[in-house]
Parts: C-alpha cells; sequence; structure tokens
C-alpha cells in the first residue's frame, strides 16, 4: 500500500486469536511437564534404590559368605583340634593328666579357638569298673575325683582330663557323659562313626548355675590301637573314650568379628532348617526393624546340620552411598518443581504477550483506522508526494482545493504543475529535506480555483532516509476575509462605516503633519445631535441606527474628499478639515453642517428634523495634538448646546475655563464621597386635606470644604458622566436607610422616606441586591423605604426596569415615578409596571400659579393616578393657591417650599417627635429655615 493510504480491508483485519483448544493445551503444559518431571524423578529413584539394594545384596552376600567360611573353617579347626586330642589318646591309652594339661596348653586355646572352653578326655569304663576309676585317679593326684552321677548306666564315659585347668573344668571332671540323653547320643554317634560328632545345642554342666550360655560338645571317639575300627561294631567294641570339646557359641561367634566390622547380626540354629523361629543363639538382640538384607547358610557341625541366619545390621553400610538415590530423588523434585515454575512462568509470560500482541494489534489497527479517518475527513487538504514530487496519494479535501478528482491527482508531477515558482521552490526544498510553508493566492494546481491557501510540505523520514513528503494545503480564504473585516471593524464603525475614533484620530494625526510642513490649519468639527436620546428611546434603536445612518451619508456630503467624517460613537460625529486656511473655513463646514440637518428626515414614512450642536477647534490655534483638538471641540459642542442647540462654537478660552471648572468638581466630588462631604437632607410630603406628614424625600448635598454647599443641580451632571453616580447613589441608599432605622427606633417612624435612584444606578441590575442588603443590614422590612425613578430611567430599558421594580415590590419597597408629566407621553408601560405614586412635575405646578395652564395636566395624571390606583403627589409647591388647587384637583398629597423646604435631620426631628407623640397628626404650614436649599 502506498504510505499514507489506508485500505478498508486492512482496517477491519481481525486481531490473531489463541483458539481455545490450544489455550487449554497451553494452559495445562505447566501440569503435564509436572507430571513428566515426577514421573522420571520416581523412576529413577526406583532405579537408583534398586540399584543401591542389588549392590547391597551383593556386598552383604560376600560378607556373609566371607562370615561363613570364617565359621566353617572354624568348626573343621575344632573338629580337627578334637581328632587330634583323640590322636594322643589313641598314641598314649595311659596319657597322664599332666601331659594332657600340657599338650592342651601346648593348642593355645584362648587365643587361637575362641569359643573352646576346653579339651578333655572321657574314659569309657564299664559301671562295675567305677570304683578302679576313681582309685586310679585319686592315685594318680585327684583327690577328690568321683563318678557323678552315680550308678547311672551300665556304660559310662567318665570325664578324667579337661584342659586348660579351671575351676569349671575341674569341677566337670568325674561327670559321666551317658547319664544325660543328648550327649549320650553325640557319644553313641560319635563312636560308630568314628568321626567328630556335636551334640545339639545344650547347657555345659560348667554353666549350669551361671545362666543360659548355648553351648554343644564336640566328641571324637578314641578306640583301642590293636583294634580294628573298620566298622561300626568293630569301633564299638574298640571304643575307649571321647575327646570332648565343649564349645561356647557366642564367643565362637563373636570371635568372627574380631579386627572386622560387626555389621551383620547372626542368629544360629542347631536345625537343618530355620523354620522354628528360635534361634540358639543371636549375636544382636531381636529388632523391630526388618532387616535390608537377610541370608540363611547352613553349616554341617559335628555330623550335625545347623542353620545360620545372617542379617544385615541397620547401621551396616552394605546399601552404599543410599545419598545418591536421596539426591537424586531430590534433585527430580526440585527440578521438576523448577521446571513446572518455568514453564507456569512462560505460560504466563506468553498469555500475557499475547496480551500485549493482541493489544499492540489492536492499537495498531486503531492507529491505521484513526490515520485513515485523518486523512479522509480532514478538512485540510492533505497530498502525499514522492521524492520526484509525484502525487502518491492525496484526501478529498486536497482535491476539492486543487479542483480535480482524486483520480486525476494522483500520478501527477506537482513540480511540473505547480501554479506559481514559489510553490515549485517549496517543493523542491522539501524534497531535499528541508521544511517549507508559504501561503499563495494563485491556482493551487492547473485547473484549480483561485484562492487563498496555506501551504505547508513536511518531508517524512526514516532513520535520515527520505519516504515521502506530506504536503498540506489549507483554505485560507475565510480567514484572510476574517482578518479583513477584524482589520475594518478596527477602524471603521460598523453601523455608518465611517471612519472609528482610531482611525480618526490617526487622520488627524496625518493632518496635522501635513500642517506643520506646510504651516496650515487643520479644523476638527465635533458634532452632537440635539436630544437624539429621545428620539432613540421612543422610536426605538432600529430606527435611531437608520437616524445615524442617514445622518452619516448627509455629513460625508459636505465635506471635501481630503477630509475625513468619522464616528466616535452614539450620537457624536467628527469631522477633521485638512488645510483649513482660516477658522471661517471651517465655519463654513460647519453651517454646512448645520444647513444639511436642517432638511427633514425620513425614516420608517415619519418625518422630522434632527439639529445638530457643533464644536470647533483648530490647529495650531487651540491644540497641538488630535486629543487637544477633539476635547477643545467636544468644550465648544457643549458650549452649543448650552446656548441653545442647532449652533456651532469656536472653543474659546473662557470655555476651557469652565470646562476645566468640571475637570475639577469632578476630582473633588471623588474626594467627598471618600471625604463624607455629602449629607442628606429631607423634604416632608404631606396630606393635601389633613396636612398631615405623609412622607419624606431624602435630597443629597455637598458640603465643599472651600465652595461651602453645592446643590445637585451642579454636580450630579458631573456625577453622571464621570460615573461616579455609582458610589455616590450607593452612600445615599445607605445613609438614608440608616436614618430610618435611628427614626425608627428614636420616633417609632412609620412613614416612608423616599430616595431618588438615577439611570445609572438602574442599569447595573444590582440594584435591588444592594436594596435588599441594606434593608436587611438595618432591620427594615420595606415600605419604610421609597424609590423615585423618572420615565426617561424607565423609557430606557422597560424590560430590565420591570424585572427591578418587580423585585423591589416582591420585598415591599414603594416605588414613585418622579418628574411625571415631562417624559415622553408614553403612558401604556405604566399599567405593567407596579409603580405606588405618581409625582406631578414642579414645572406644572409652576405653571399654575402663572396661570399659564389651566391645570389640565395635573388634573390628568390625578384622573390617570386613580384610574390605576395610584396615589399623586405635587411636587414644587410653594403656594397656597397652588395648594387649593390641588385639593380641588383632588390630588393627595403635596411637596414644596410652602410646608417646608428640604431640612438637615436636626431641624427635621422636632417635627418627627411631634409626628411620635401625636396618634393623628395635623401641621400646620411651618416652613422652617433651609439653610440647605437656595430660596425659591
Ligand atoms: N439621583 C439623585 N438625584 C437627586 C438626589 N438628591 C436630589 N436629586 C435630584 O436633584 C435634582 C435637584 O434636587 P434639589 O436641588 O434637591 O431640589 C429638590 C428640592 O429642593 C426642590 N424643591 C422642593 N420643593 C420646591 C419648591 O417648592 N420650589 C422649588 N423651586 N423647588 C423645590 O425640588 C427637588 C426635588 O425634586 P424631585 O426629586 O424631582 O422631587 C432633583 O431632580 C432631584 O431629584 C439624590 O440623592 N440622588
Amino acid at each position: 500500500m502506498k504510505p499514507g493510504r489506508v485500505d478498508s480491508t486492512t482496517g477491519t483485519q481481525p486481531s490473531p486469536a489463541v483458539t481455545p483448544a490450544r489455550a487449554t493445551l497451553t494452559h495445562r503444559l505447566p501440569w503435564l511437564v509436572l507430571a513428566v518431571g515426577l514421573g522420571v524423578t520416581l523412576l529413577s529413584w526406583t532405579q537408583s534404590v534398586s540399584a543401591l539394594k542389588e549392590e547391597g545384596e551383593h556386598r552383604f552376600n560376600r560378607r556373609v559368605d566371607e562370615l561363613h567360611n570364617q565359621l566353617a573353617d572354624r568348626v573343621r579347626v575344632y573338629e580337627q583340634v578334637a581328632r587330634g586330642a583323640a590322636s594322643v589318646v589313641t598314641a598314649f591309652p595311659n596319657v597322664h593328666r599332666t601331659e594332657w594339661r600340657r599338650f592342651v596348653e601346648g593348642l593355645r586355646i584362648p587365643e587361637r579357638y575362641p569359643g573352646i572352653i576346653a579339651v578333655a578326655y572321657a574314659r569309657a569304663i564299664p559301671a562295675s569298673q567305677s570304683a578302679n576309676l576313681i582309685a586310679a585317679m585319686r592315685g594318680d593326684g585327684a583327690e577328690h575325683f568321683r563318678i557323678w552321677p552315680e550308678n547311672a548306666g551300665p556304660e559310662r564315659v567318665i570325664n578324667i582330663f579337661a584342659a586348660p585347668a579351671s575351676e569349671g573344668n575341674d569341677r566337670a571332671l568325674g561327670f559321666d557323659m551317658m547319664s544325660e540323653g543328648v550327649r549320650r547320643a553325640a557319644i553313641e554317634q560319635a563312636r560308630a562313626s568314628g568321626e567328630p560328632t556335636a551334640t545339639r545345642a545344650i547347657t555345659l554342666k560348667i554353666d549350669e548355675n551361671g545362666g543360659t550360655q548355648p553351648a554343644f560338645i564336640l566328641y571324637q571317639a578314641t578306640y583301642r590301637a590293636d583294634h580294628s575300627t573298620a566298622t561300626a561294631e568293630t569301633r564299638r567294641a574298640a571304643f575307649t573314650g571321647v575327646v570332648l570339646t565343649p564349645v561356647r557359641v557366642a564367643p565362637l561367634i563373636d570371635g568372627l568379628f574380631d579386627g572386622s566390622p560387626r555389621d551383620v547380626a547372626i542368629e544360629l540354629f542347631d536345625t537343618p532348617t530355620v523354620a522354628v523361629d528360635a534361634p540358639i543363639h543371636r549375636s544382636d538382640p531381636p529388632s523391630r526393624d526388618t532387616a535390608a538384607f537377610t541370608t540363611t547358610h547352613s553349616l554341617t557341625l559335628g555330623g550335625q546340620r545347623w542353620s545360620i541366619r545372617y542379617q544385615s545390621r541397620p547401621d551396616a553400610p552394605f546399601s552404599g552411598q543410599t545419598w545418591l538415590a536421596h539426591a537424586t530423588l531430590l534433585g527430580g523434585l526440585t527440578l521438576s518443581l523448577a521446571l513446572f515454575q518455568m514453564t507456569r512462568s512462560m505460560v504466563a509470560t506468553r498469555a500475557r504477550a499475547l496480551v500485549l500482541a493482541d493489544r499492540i494489534t489492536e492499537s495498531l489497527r486503531r492507529q491505521e483506522l484513526e490515520r485513515h479517518q485523518l486523512f479522509t475527513q480532514a478538512p485540510l487538504g492533505i497530498a502525499i508526494i514522492d521524492r520526484g514530487g509525484v502525487i502518491q496519494d492525496c484526501n478529498l479535501a486536497f482535491a476539492q482545493a486543487a479542483g480535480m478528482s482524486q483520480t486525476e491527482l494522483i500520478g501527477i508531477d506537482l513540480q511540473l504543475r505547480a501554479g506559481d515558482p514559489a510553490t515549485a521552490v517549496a517543493l523542491d526544498a522539501a524534497l531535499q529535506g528541508g521544511r517549507e510553508r508559504l501561503e499563495i493566492d494563485q491556482p493551487l494546481l492547473l485547473g484549480g480555483r483561485r484562492g487563498n491557501y496555506s501551504l505547508h510540505v513536511q518531508p517524512v523520514t526514516s532513520d535520515g532516509e527520505f519516504l515521502f513528503a506530506l504536503l498540506f494545503v489549507e483554505d485560507v480564504g475565510d480567514r484572510r476575509r476574517a482578518e479583513q473585516h477584524i482589520q475594518y471593524l478596527a477602524h471603521f464603525d460598523a453601523l455608518t462605516g465611517l471612519p472609528n475614533r482610531v482611525l480618526l484620530f490617526d487622520r488627524i494625526a496625518q493632518a496635522l503633519k501635513e500642517a506643520r510642513r506646510d504651516g496650515g490649519k487643520v479644523a476638527v468639527l465635533f458634532i452632537d445631535l440635539d436630544r437624539f436620546k429621545v428620539i432613540n428611546d421612543s422610536l426605538g434603536h432600529s430606527f435611531g441606527d437608520e437616524v445615524l445612518r442617514l445622518v452619516a451619508r448627509r455629513l460625508q456630503g459636505v465635506v471635501r474628499e481630503s477630509d475625513t467624517v468619522g464616528r466616535l460613537g452614539g450620537d457624536e460625529f467628527l469631522i477633521v478639515a485638512r488645510q483649513a486656511k482660516e477658522a471661517n473655513d471651517a465655519a463654513q463646514v460647519a453651517e454646512k453642517v448645520v444647513a444639511q440637518l436642517a432638511k427633514p428626515i425620513v425614516v420608517s414614512g415619519q418625518s422630522f428634523v434632527v439639529t445638530p450642536s457643533v464644536g470647533i477647534s483648530l490647529y495650531p490655534d487651540d491644540a497641538e495634538d488630535a486629543e487637544g483638538l477633539i476635547r477643545c471641540a467636544d468644550i465648544a459642542m457643549y458650549n452649543a448646546k448650552e446656548s441653545g442647540r442647532n449652533a456651532y462654537r469656536f472653543v474659546t478660552r473662557e470655555m476651557g475655563t469652565k470646562s476645566r471648572d468640571r475637570m475639577d468638581l469632578e476630582g473633588s466630588l471623588r474626594h467627598a464621597i471618600a471625604e463624607n462631604e455629602l449629607f442628606l437632607v429631607y423634604q416632608p410630603q404631606v396630606d393635601t386635606v389633613t396636612g398631615e406628614i405623609v412622607g419624606m424625600e431624602a435630597l443629597v448635598r455637598w458640603r465643599h470644604p472651600q465652595e461651602g454647599l453645592i446643590l445637585p443641580s451642579r454636580f450630579l451632571p458631573v456625577a453622571e458622566e464621570s460615573g461616579l453616580i455609582g458610589p455616590m447613589g450607593d452612600w445615599v441608599l445607605a445613609e438614608a436607610c440608616a436614618q430610618i432605622r435611628r427614626w425608627k427606633d428614636r420616633f417609632g417612624l412609620r412613614i416612608p422616606v423616599a430616595v431618588n435612584v438615577s439611570g445609572a444606578q438602574f442599569r447595573d441590575g444590582l440594584l435591588p441586591d444592594k436594596i435588599f442588603r441594606l434593608l436587611d443590614a438595618h432591620g427594615l422590612a420595606g415600605p419604610e423605604l421609597e424609590i423615585e425613578v423618572t420615565e426617561g430611567t424607565l423609557i430606557e430599558n422597560i424590560e430590565g426596569a420591570t424585572v427591578i421594580l418587580n423585585a423591589l415590590k416582591r420585598r415591599g419597597v414603594l416605588i414613585a415615578l418622579d418628574d411625571f408629566g415631562t417624559g415622553y407621553s408614553s403612558l401604556s408601560y405604566l399599567h405593567r409596571l407596579p409603580i405606588d405614586k405618581l409625582k406631578i412635575d414642579r414645572s406644572f405646578i409652576h405653571d399654575l400659579s402663572l396661570g399659564v395652564s389651566d391645570a389640565s395636566v395635573p388634573r390628568a395624571i390625578v384622573g390617570l393616578g386613580r384610574s390605576l390606583g395610584l396615589s399623586v403627589i405635587a411636587e414644587g409647591v410653594e403656594t397656597e393657591d397652588q395648594l387649593r388647587l390641588l385639593r380641588d384637583l383632588t390630588c393627595e398629597s403635596y411637596q414644596g417650599f410652602l410646608f417646608s423646604r428640604p431640612v438637615p435631620v436636626d431641624q427635621l426631628e422636632p417635627l418627627l417627635h411631634t409626628l411620635a407623640n401625636l396618634p393623628k397628626t395635623v401641621f400646620t404650614p411651618h416652613p422652617p429655615a433651609d439653610p440647605a436649599s437656595p430660596a425659591p
């Protein structure tokens, strides 16, 4: 696939999955390994144990052979000893017992023949010769010799010699061997066979008192030398006695281990088999443990067949290196477990790797899809070009920007088709590894459409090797247009299309430069439309906008091309007249302005005249820079307004002073609020019939440290213009609420106190919250306070005013409409607003007394109030005539110098005191001195 092109089929390629069967096998693999490992271990261990056993058995057998042969040899030797001793007796039938002893001692029995107790000789005699034998023996020195047991039988075989000498052997002398069955049987067999013959296991006479010690006696018969011993019969006839060799079994067996390890336990049976489990001798005490190896051999001993059972002792090292088997087992187990763990971890690692691989695949798939989406869906035109500048692929946005189809574009050589040389250069640079960005305003490609494009070329490399380049194309036409629009808005007034303040300053600066160079003059005309606010408020903003557009066109018509007409904002326009040689030139322009605007304007079928007030300033006469010139023209414009409107004025020095005074006043007022120079005076409101005080109006005053008392008519306009009306109004409200609280506390005040609220206070929308906080702070319910607003304030924003007044009304605050009658005659709003009271403007009351009015307006207002359920109060009542007229008109209350001027708190308090003491007080007009109000 070409770089960057995404095949949707690859996008849905399934991720590699592990089949369930394979997963199960993989899962079981560690257990399989463990099983095989354990199997092999068990096998190796069994084989190893069996090999060790075989080897042990072999060793054991060898050892047993060695012991058995040794035993057999001994027995043979003992037989030889018996035979040898018998030969001595045969050769020397009269051998003396001392010679016998010498002979036996010469054999060195204790060292050489373990187990043999003695080598003795017993003579065979008939019982009849017993006395002779006793006599012979005693005669030979054996003084105590006797035959025992006496009279045992006719045939006697009497023990006459026993060596080596010992107490036991001596005790055995005289014993008749034939007296006891086992011995007799053996002697008879020995006599018959002529061969050494052993008894079965017996207890020797010498041991009879010393505990059981198994032993046997080896008999060898002796015969007369001169007699034939060829047959059993002849041997019986030639029989002279027996050489007897008593042998204790224990030393015989123990002797086998002299000089070798005691590694085999031996059990001796005096029977041909070991079926009878009662050995005559055990070399070791019986053990509960089964011996590792056992074998049984037979031994012919003095013609008897004995059995010998050999058993390996537990501590005998026949099995050799048994640890090897254990080591094999242990090693095998360890290896199996290790392999199990290893496989398990390998399987786990593999599983993790598979999951990871799946994730990576999934992530790659997603990336691929994202790339695909990005490429195809991007609003940015993207093309992939190869090293030669040929398009390999492109998205729809690119094709749209190029004005060709994607199919047409693929394969096109961009460098050849670039709409301008800069594009070709950028491409060249990119293909050589650089990076280029440029904006072109040409057809992008042949066949493309003209427009603004931002072109960005990005080479893509891998390990420093160029792969392809990405070409991003963005249609920046909208952006350019937006920039141009912003540029336009920054310098032109959106409503009229005239230069705005910024451009006006620039134009003035240009004109000043020119004037400085040429020594000419520049005139600045500040134009403000008279009473435009009234038009705007009463006829609507779109109407007002249309008026402003028409005025702008007319103003453009009165100036030369080199002059500039601009709009400062609102209804304020500015004309910058270049090359004004003298003031008169400027005056002519101003006259033209006045004349042009004197012509009626028709908007929406309504014809009317908008007059201007024009102020003029001149460079270099009045100011040196744009700001100074505009300020001077503004001052002059005010002067024109003050002097009756629809006129023009040149700025003068006096005007400047007046304006400066205004500025000074603003500074002082700012200071006054902070320094508590403001204070309130209160004017009572009185019932026209009863003369009772029914309310009070709070009016602000300023005690200037130098100028003394300043009235609101002087500082309120400055406060309004400078924005100080906000903090000032807040102060008035706070002070009035605090005073109401004090009066309530001192006099139980029950009448409302009215406070004037300006349009600015109304506009910021925070008024209700501010008032609620004050009421709460002073513990007032709401109806103790009355808010006086003018019609103008309400008309400015009737919707907003409705919200604010409703909020105040909900809290119980009273609302009075001030200066009523002077406004906009649009009374339709009245029934929609929560108003309590109408205040007839004092101009109507004044006119009444002069007789210039027929009281129709006050009458109408009283009627209107009644029909709407509102109370009506007249202000500015100075005379009894006026009061009488008002009473006749049934106007409920009045306010004016007739009753009282606005007075400071201390002067009002005696009245309030009286009010507090009288349930229903009737105040007679009693105007107290008012140092805080001018005389009428
Ligand atoms: N926003 C605020 N406006 C205020 C505040 N205090 C006053 N004002 C407004 O300033 C205007 C001038 O007020 P002021 O100089 O106080 O004059 C008031 C009275 O002194 C005067 N008056 C009262 N009786 C008579 C009279 O018999 N003859 C006569 N010639 N003048 C009289 O009228 C003024 C009260 O007017 P009004 O408020 O419309 O009831 C004036 O518009 C004040 O509203 C303030 O704190 N905030």
